[in-house]
């Protein structure tokens, strides 16, 4: 792969979203320093910062940059202020929500890695959990957070759940071909002994299945996955479910890998892909320096696959493993000497950048020398 000029929209967001974009920045900048591309970062609004700029957390401006960039990347949105309020009208996760519909992001793809140098600090039986990999295809622009929803005239409320064949094609084959290319096995989790909407799935993902005879396909309710995840979760390869069940399964599956500050996605459909972290915007945290950067860094590497500069992303990956295994780790992984939110994000860039001495750099924030980076 030659040289890129590639543009690349940021949305930082609220809470902990700028902080932890930073420092995947300062990534993506190691790797366009170590291999020559040209990365140009264009920031603009969206979530609750949007609102309180312009009154809407999708301003138009926002969507037409992403529209145009070659890939997006995003912290996270949400704030106590929006959440707090029932009768809000316009809350910044309806931004989030028309930014993925509008670019066609169908698929999430979260992947979920028990890390061997995190083990010990894990809730989960070590035993259990180590060699753990598996791959969550999540359904992102359909379902009940897109169906109708209101208020009924007797004051209760309701939700719409509607999924079409179409919606549960474009996305199994997706889920069907990565398993293809890892351990051949496709595990859907859906609610079929009560939801109509996954019976449609289970009949979709079995006509899909004759497709595709090298995978094993496996049928699982939620209930028990969300039980299986947390017991036997070496059992999953590549697990395909609807986006309400997939953003729940995968917070939880974020136990395995040690924190939900590990765990990147990348977002992908018709148009321009988008990259951010699984979590949201954390806002006790913002301004702490104690949120964990990781997640963010590591979708910034599924942007760099995404472009198909895998020697770049495999090494922000590489640096990623270096800080887990120095110990270099945000308080949630290690509240005994926890580093700030910069320090593993320029730590990371510094072993991107094969200054390979990181130990020289970890005794410049012992001795609170600043970032060099
Ligand atoms: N994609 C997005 O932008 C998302 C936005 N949200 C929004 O975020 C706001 C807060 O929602 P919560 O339910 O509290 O979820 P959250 O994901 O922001 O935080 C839940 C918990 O996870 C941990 N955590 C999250 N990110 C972390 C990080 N980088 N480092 C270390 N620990 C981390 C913390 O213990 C935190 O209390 C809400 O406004 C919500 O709507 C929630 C999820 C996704
Ligand atoms: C607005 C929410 C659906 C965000 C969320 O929890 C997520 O995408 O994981
Ligand atoms: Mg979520």
């Amino acid at each position: 792969m030659g040289i890129l000029s590639k543009r690349i929209v940021v949305l930082p967001g609220d809470g902990i979203g700028p902080e932890v974009c930073q420092e995947a920045v300062r990534a993506l900048k190691a790797v366009a320093d170590k291999f020559g591309h040209e990365f140009v970062f264009d920031y603009q609004l969206m979530g609750a910062c949007a609102i309180d700029a312009t009154g809407d957390p999708l301003p138009a401006a926002t969507l037409e940059a992403c529209r145009a960039a070659d890939a997006v990347l995003l912290g996270a949105i949400g704030d106590p202020k929006y959440d707090n309020n029932p009768s809000a009208q316009v809350r910044p996760e309806q931004g989030l929500l028309r930014l993925r519909k509008s670019l066609g992001l169908y698929a999430n793809i979260r992947p979920v890695t028990a890390y061997d140098r995190l083990l010990e600090h894990s809730p989960l039986k070590k035993d259990r959990i180590q060699g753990a990999d598996m791959l969550i295809f999540r359904e992102l622009t359909g379902g009940i957070y897109f169906g109708e929803k209101g208020r009924n005239a007797d004051g209760s409320a309701y939700d719409n759940c509607t999924y079409s064949r179409f919606e549960i094609e474009r996305i199994a084959h997706r889920a069907f071909r990565a398993a293809e290319t890892r351990r051949g096995k496709l595990t859907l989790v859906d609610k079929a002994n009560v939801l109509e909407t996954s019976r449609l799935w289970r009949e979709v993902v079995q006509d899909l299945a004759l497709q595709y005879p090298k995978v094993l396909v496996d049928y699982l309710f939620v209930d028990n996955a969300a039980m299986q995840i947390i017991l036997n979760p070496r059992q999953f390869d590549v697990i395909l479910t609807e986006n309400m069940f997939g953003d729940i399964i995968s917070d939880e599956a974020s136990v395995i890998a040690g924190s939900l500050g590990l765990l990147p996605s990348a977002s992908v459909g018709d148009e321009v892909a988008l990259f951010e972290p699984i979590h949201g915007s954390y806002p006790q945290a913002k301004g702490k320096g104690i949120a964990n950067p990781i997640a963010t860094i590591l979708s910034a590497a599924m942007l760099l696959e995404h472009f198909g500069l895998q020697e770049e992303a495999n090494s922000v990956k590489k640096a990623v493993d270096n800080a887990l295994e120095q110990g270099v780790l945000t308080p949630e992984l290690n509240a005994k000497s926890p580093y700030t939110t910069e320090q593993v994000g320029s730590f990371v860039a510094y072993g991107i950048l094969d200054i390979l001495d990181c130990q020289l750099h970890k005794n410049n924030i012992a001795l609170g020398l600043s970032t060099i980076i």
